[in-house]
């Protein structure tokens, strides 16, 4: 039972970057109470403790060492506790909470019965997408030596990203980063695609707001079975078919491929591009870093926990300009 007429939320940072994303989505979507404090006390311990009491569930968007403070403040409110969405990386492989990427084997039976969700990254959205339902089906060796390699545009970096590129750029206009191989995305994509060997991953930046590009390069005679690219295509088509936010791109033939076009929307795209006669693929995915990478996965949590059809808060085509 809700504790209000209709189901309640407070977005515990919700004047950052996804924060702000996930309140215009719920903003315009009549089927959910959103709570807010007054700027002057976002980081007052005491206005948050007496919100959290008041409503249904908290999306906690907010740096890690905040994001569990403010866990431990929810639980500490016993039979009062919100249920909890966190959008950072404090959780995502702790045993407590439920990691709530919905497209997966038996997440959103899990996902709906939880009272602690984990939103997972934006690379790990892309990179577990692709990889998991190849594991799943055998294709792909859980130690083959999988790398990740992906593009970000600079708002993955929240706030203080923002600021080396807007209202003028001081970063270099691309940079790979990460490079001490102990990114903080690594644990999760290792555990949710299923694989024995820890991948590499190799992240970067372009001057660009928004939008992600997520690569994994494959060499088929090492996969099971020497697949074609095509019996990689139809196993990501049949994972997905019927998901609402998923969908898989014929290849055609292109050789290019941009990271903007599905911004806006809660769209990821996967496709699969390889040469058969090569023995090579590279499975690719496009997402919106702040839509499903962030803010939409955190919606589509929200409706599940709440038991509220929030279909309707998330786009499926871009906004007219
Ligand atoms: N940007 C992205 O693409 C994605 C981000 N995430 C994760 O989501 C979380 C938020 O990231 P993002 O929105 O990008 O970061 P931002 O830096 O843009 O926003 C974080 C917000 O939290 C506020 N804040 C910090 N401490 C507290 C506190 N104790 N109480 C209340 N508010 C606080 C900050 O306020 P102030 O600036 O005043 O300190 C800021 O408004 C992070 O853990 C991030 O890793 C997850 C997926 C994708
Ligand atoms: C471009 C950029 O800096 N991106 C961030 C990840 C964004 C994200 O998904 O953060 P969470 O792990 O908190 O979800 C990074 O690499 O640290």
């Amino acid at each position: 039972m809700p504790k209000g007429p209709i189901p309640s939320v407070f977005i515990d940072g919700e004047a950052g970057t996804t924060g702000l994303q996930i309140r215009e989505r719920l903003e315009r979507f009549p089927g959910i109470a959103l709570r807010s404090i007054a700027d002057a006390d976002r980081k007052n311990p005491d206005a948050k403790r007496a919100l959290m009491a008041e409503v249904d569930l908290v999306v906690l968007c907010l740096p890690d060492a905040a994001a569990k403070d403010s866990a431990a403040m929810a639980a500490g409110l016993g039979a009062q506790a919100p249920k909890l969405i966190d959008a950072s990386t404090a959780h995502r492989v702790d045993p407590d909470w439920v990691y709530g990427f919905a497209e997966l084997p038996g997440h959103a039976a899990a996902i709906a019965a939880a009272a602690r969700v984990s939103n997972p990254g934006c690379y790990p959205t892309g990179g577990i997408a692709l990889l998991r339902p190849l594991v799943d089906a055998g294709i792909l060796p859980k130690d083959y030596p999988v790398t990740v390699n992906a593009v970000s545009g600079y708002t993955g970096g929240g706030k203080a990203m923002i600021a080396e590129f807007e209202p003028a750029r001081t970063a270099a206009p691309f940079f790979l980063y990460g490079l001490t191989l102990e990114h903080k995305h690594v644990a999760e994509m290792q555990r949710y695609s299923g694989l024995a060997r820890r991948p590499l991953f190799v992240p970067s930046v372009g001057d660009f707001a928004q939008g992600m590009l997520v690569s994994v390069p494959l060499h088929l005679d090492l996969l099971n079975g020497s697949p074609k690219p095509a019996d990689l295509e139809a196993c990501l088509r049949s994972a997905y078919a019927g998901s609402g936010w998923v969908r898989v791109e014929a290849a055609d033939g292109k050789a290019r491929l941009a990271p903007e076009d599905v911004n806006g929307t809660n769209w990821l795209e996967l496709r699969v591009f390889g040469n058969a006669d090569r023995g090579q693929a590279v499975l690719v995915a496009k997402l919106d870093n702040l839509g499903k990478g962030a803010s939409g996965a955190a919606v589509q949590n929200i409706g599940l926990m709440l038991g509220v059809d929030v279909a309707g808060a998330l786009p499926l085509a871009q906004a007219a300009e």
